[in-house]
């Protein structure tokens, strides 16, 4: 009989242009090398009406009241729980996704002030219990990670805020790491590129110990 183990699900989090999706990548090739089925994903996005909602959510000329936003943030999410991430850790993949529920107590709580009580709520509500496996998150002064999104794109929605609004965001992820250290390791992105990815294979390859000494079925 063949026992099929349920796949690990890893977040990425941090302010934008803290360097998550350069890591990303990475991290998904380090995976599969180890011969696992990886899947990555985003949020808010990755199914069919997680994308729409994305739209809408990034879109610069759709402004919304903060608690209209938390929502379609949770309701992508339970689009993206249901059709992507809980599927395929049925099925024995591993799950890496740009971005879940600490943004949404970062932005959306630390960012605009929705109390955590009511994000701990629709947490509780779309989640079930549910969490990432581990989460890795990238942490910039406010200062540096203006100056490469600025390099790098075209600005959204979120990145129209003023460096205020991203303090509060950062102080929240920081304050989510103590709380949840177990699960939340904080690796400086305010380094170099090179320096980043040994700091973060250092976290990602004591976590892959962890789960082999626990008995996971690589
Ligand atoms: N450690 C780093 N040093 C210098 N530039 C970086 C570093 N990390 C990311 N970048 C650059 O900053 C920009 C934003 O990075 P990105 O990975 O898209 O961030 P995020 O996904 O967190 O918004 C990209 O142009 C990327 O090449
Ligand atoms: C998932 C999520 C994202 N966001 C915001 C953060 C980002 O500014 C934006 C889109 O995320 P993302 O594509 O990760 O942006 P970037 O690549 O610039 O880091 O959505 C929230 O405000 N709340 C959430 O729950």
């Amino acid at each position: 009989m063949i026992i099929l183990q349920r796949g690990k699900f890893i977040t990425f989090e941090g302010i934008d242009g803290a360097g998550k999706s350069t890591h990303l990548a990475w991290l998904a090739s380090f995976l599969r090398d180890k011969g696992l089925e990886v899947i990555v994903t985003r949020e808010p996005g990755s199914t069919a009406l997680g994308e729409q909602l994305r739209q809408l959510l990034l879109d610069h000329r759709q402004a919304m009241h903060a608690e209209t936003e938390t929502l379609l943030m949770f309701a992508a999410r339970r689009e993206h729980l249901d059709k992507v991430i809980l599927p395929a850790l049925e099925r024995g993949a591993w799950v890496i996704s740009d971005r879940f529920t600490d943004a949404s107590f970062a932005y959306q709580g630390g960012g605009r002030g929705v109390p955590s009580a009511r994000l701990e709520i629709l947490e509780q509500w779309v989640q079930k219990g549910f969490s990432p496996d581990l989460t890795v998150y990238f942490d910039v002064p406010v200062t540096i990670s203006r100056q490469r999104v600025q390099s790098a794109r075209t600005a959204d929605r979120f990145e129209l805020e003023p460096d205020l609004f991203f303090e509060r965001v950062r102080q929240a992820y920081l304050q989510r790491a103590k709380q949840f250290s177990e699960r939340i390791r904080v690796v400086d992105g305010s380094l170099s590129l090179e320096e980043v990815r040994t700091a973060m294979v250092e976290v990602v390859e004591k976590f892959w110990s962890a789960q082999a000494s626990s008995g996971y079925r690589m």
